[in-house]
């Protein structure tokens, strides 16, 4: 793991607020996958090639568990039907992942996102980069959590934009009409979705349905489009790193047709195999510490393949930066030995010293445990 240490090189602006402009850390420039592949589709420079251990090979993915991985009917969420309520705990406890069927968002609007990204990524290298992320925040077209030199690099390039609150928007780095209508209207709808789930999520760690909501101050909202490309060497790169969200909950739109995203299950990875029209949805650490640990933020990660590139579209949602997350008393008591194993935080902390950390695995929940 040597090559993958978890140091920041880059300078940081210690007086700079962490607020939600700066949903990740400024990243070191790099190269721009999409266009490496175009120019030679077999060249894999060395800073892609993963360690022994990382690299995704058959042995370690179990294809098998994918039928496993929850599926919940959102309308019935909604509805407030108990046994779904039920699944709803059970999938967040056992894989923190599951797919998400009837949520109401139209397949013209999906596809519609679909279509307007396809064709972003589609347009020279010139154009999207009149769109380029700017070295002093983390919006527009490129890279995020690239913090040295030595890191090994994922195969994909990505469009990230905030979307809520709209005081931190960057209009000069969002596409022009019409994939800036499709984001729009796309958007909007996930957050109501977004919004409703919260609420399922209150009810099941044992409070009104309006509290999680309530409890963020402020539902910010982030767009991440990854674009990863195919490659020659799949087994040997990764589209990106084993991670957990620092999130509330991620809402995933994926191609339906390709597997790419796979979730870590007992030490070997399980594919999240697409259910066309469903959403992906995981909880993120802050679930995992509201509830203590009962729901878990589960890591995954991105693999590539030989022919297609995959495009994905995620919508994280956070809590402000002043939400004070500490584990409910009701969840410490339905714990083992009731034992608390998270502390009070500063969401606007977490995130600053989950941003000092290299973007790997589930080390930066270590923060807001006790003791830590
Ligand atoms: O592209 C995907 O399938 C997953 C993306 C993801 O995990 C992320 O952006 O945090
Ligand atoms: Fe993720």
């Amino acid at each position: 793991m040597s090559s993958n240490k978890n140091v920041a090189l880059v300078q940081e602006d210690k007086d700079a607020p962490i607020s939600s402009q700066k949903p990740f850390r400024s990243s070191i420039p790099v190269p721009n996958v999409q266009e490496m592949v175009r120019s030679d589709p077999l060249l894999v420079p060395k800073r892609y090639i993963r360690n022994e251990e990382d690299m995704p090979k058959e042995a370690h993915i179990c294809h098998h568990l994918s039928s496993e991985i929850p599926v919940i009917d959102f309308s019935l969420l909604s509805k407030g039907h108990q046994e779904e309520l039920n699944k709803l705990d059970l999938a967040c406890k056992e894989w923190g992942f599951f797919q998400m069927v009837n949520h109401g968002v139209a397949p013209e609007v999906m596809q519609g996102m679909k279509d307007a990204a396809d064709k972003f990524f589609e347009l020279p290298l010139e154009e999207k980069n009149k769109i380029a992320m700017p070295s002093d925040h983390t919006q527009g077209y490129g890279h995020v959590h690239v913090l040295s030199e030595e890191q090994i690099l994922d195969w994909s390039d990505r469009l990230i934009l905030v979307l809520y609150p709209h005081r931190n928007r960057k209009p000069e780095v969002w596409p022009p009409t019409p994939f800036k209508e499709a984001i729009e209207i796309y958007t909007s709808e996930v957050r109501k979705v977004a919004q409703e789930l919260l609420g399922s999520l209150s009810s099941i760690m044992g409070m009104d349905k309006d509290v999680l909501l309530g409890l963020h101050q402020e539902l910010v909202q982030v767009l991440s489009v990854g674009y990863y490309p195919s490659c020659s060497m799949p087994d040997k790169v990764l589209g990106l790193s084993p991670h957990s969200d620092m999130d509330t909950i991620t809402i995933l739109m994926q191609d339906d047709n390709l597997t790419g995203l796979q979730v870590k299950r007992d030490g070997n990875w399980a594919p999240v195999k697409p259910i066309p029209n469903a959403f992906i949805v995981n909880i993120g650490d802050v679930i995992e510490v509201w509830s203590n640990g009962r729901y878990k933020s589960i890591e995954h990660r991105v693999v590539t393949n030989e022919s297609k590139a995959r495009l994905s579209h995620a919508s994280f949602f956070f809590p402000h930066e002043d939400a004070e997350i500490e584990p409910f008393h009701q969840m410490v008591l339905k714990s083992p030995r009731s034992l608390q194993i998270y502390k009070k935080v500063r969401y606007g902390d977490y995130l600053k010293e989950s941003m000092k950390m290299r973007f790997y695995g589930k080390e930066r929940i270590e923060y807001a445990k006790i003791g830590s």
